[in-house]
């Protein structure tokens, strides 16, 4: 298990022994750059991927975490979603619902999931405008090199296949570069899906 790019070691590697080790450490360190955002903005925007993840941060709604963690600054997004309806088994909203959002304060207005009740494209339309006005006041940073937002920290998980986020290796959706969320109609593993663009997810690699 490992953890990659750090937020003051830009690029840093960590190997863990146990998988309770890395659930301790994950959760230090999404601890540390959500005061450390705080701190500097004010609010803390995180992007949160489905698969794995959600069940390795779990620490954050035991002690000290869930009384330490200031959650009212905490706006949530997703890296992907899956093009299902919120309550089914393979929506990445339901995975973090039931398996952090439901545990800890954070303000339901501060949520911001993915339309499940519209079409792909129309839900990555809809996103990225509703990200765009994050990023008109402020909640959302915007990069200093790009016109990309930056997110506080972007967490994702890599798929047996080398996928990222809901972007596959050598799928065409690669190569976007206008649109801030982007969206596949022909997952290699079933679901329809949407992601942050690749112009988003490379913030990750400058921040
Ligand atoms: O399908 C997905 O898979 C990736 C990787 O999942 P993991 O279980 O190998 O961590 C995940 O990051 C993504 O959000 C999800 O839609």
């Amino acid at each position: 298990m490992a953890l990659s790019g750090g937020h003051k070691n830009r690029g840093e590697l960590r190997v863990h022994e146990s998988l309770d080790e890395l659930k301790t450490d994950l959760a230090d360190y999404i601890a540390e750059i959500s005061e450390a955002s705080v701190k500097e903005r004010g609010v803390f925007a995180i992007a949160l991927s489905g698969g794995s993840l959600i069940g390795l941060m779990g620490k954050l709604c035991e002690a000290p975490y869930n009384k330490t963690v200031d959650w009212s600054k905490w706006y949530i997004f997703w890296a992907d979603e899956r093009v299902v309806a919120k309550n089914h088994a393979d929506s990445n909203y339901k995975l973090a619902k039931d398996g952090l959002l439901s545990k800890v304060p954070v303000i339901p207005s501060h949520v911001h999931s993915i339309n499940d009740t519209v079409s792909a494209e129309e839900a990555a339309d809809e996103y990225e405008f509703a990200i765009r006005q994050l990023v008109k006041t402020r909640v959302v940073s915007v990069s200093e090199i790009s016109d990309c937002p930056k997110f506080d920290l972007i967490l994702l998980g890599l798929g047996p296949d080398g996928h990222v986020a809901s972007l596959f290796p050598n799928h065409s959706a690669l190569n976007e570069k206008e649109e801030w969320v982007t969206f596949i109609t022909d997952s290699p593993n079933r679901h329809r899906r949407g992601s942050h663009s690749p112009c988003l997810l490379s913030i990750l690699h400058q921040t």
